[in-house]
């Protein structure tokens, strides 16, 4: 790869609460992050992606709050009590957890505002791992019931939980199919 930022996109991963340290995320680094998704691109520059960061006490708020939900929101036929503790512990053995939200304003198609939102993930992502920081975009359907815990207004919607701590897995090049099966030229 020629330059970092094309490094970067190579290196990416999604790095899961398995292999995250015990090492602090410091605020400046939290921010940098946030400025990263903050300069993503946007149409009519509505800017429709929100956050909530947790960190510290509030992790443990998050953690309670999704088990919580999934003991409610569960089939007792599917429920177990494993993977009740394993829906806090997501939050619980991560550093941060940033809620990402979209507040769709009406100004454009909704489809543009999230993806907007996605382009913001994505810049916080590669962010992260320039600053040796790994991240997870999970999308559990429990985030669908966070609206009151978030205080999310009528217009805005959680599309994600954003997981992110130092680690130690190694570097790993993507595993994709070939590019060449995705595009068609026309000279
Ligand atoms: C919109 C979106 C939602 C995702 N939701 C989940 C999820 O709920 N659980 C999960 O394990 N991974 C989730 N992922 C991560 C993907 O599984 C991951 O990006 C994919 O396996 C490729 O791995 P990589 O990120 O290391 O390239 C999500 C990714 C995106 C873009």
């Amino acid at each position: 790869m020629s330059n970092e930022v094309l490094k970067a996109i190579q290196y990416r991963r999604t790095v899961n609460q398995n292999s995250f340290t015990d090492q602090d995320i410091s605020k400046e680094d939290i921010v940098t992050i946030l400025e990263a998704a903050n300069a993503a691109p946007t149409h009519k520059r509505t800017q429709p992606w929100r956050f909530v960061v947790f960190q510290k006490e509030g992790l443990n708020r998050l953690g309670a709050e999704l088990a919580r939900i999934y003991k409610t929101t569960t089939p007792a036929e599917k429920y177990t009590e494993v993977a009740e503790q394993n829906m806090a512990k997501k939050a619980t053995m991560s550093k941060v957890a940033i809620a990402i939200i979209v507040n769709y304003t009406g100004d454009v198609p909704e489809w543009e505002e999230l993806a907007a939102t996605a382009c913001a993930v994505q810049n916080m992502w590669l962010a992260a791992h320039s600053l040796g920081i790994g991240g997870y975009w999970a999308t559990p359907g429990l985030i669908n019931h966070l609206g009151p815990f978030l205080d999310l207004a009528g217009n805005q919607k959680c599309v994600g939980l954003f997981y992110l701590g130092h680690h130690e897995s190694e570097a790993r090049e993507p595993v994709r199919s070939p590019i060449e099966e995705k595009v068609r030229w026309e000279d």
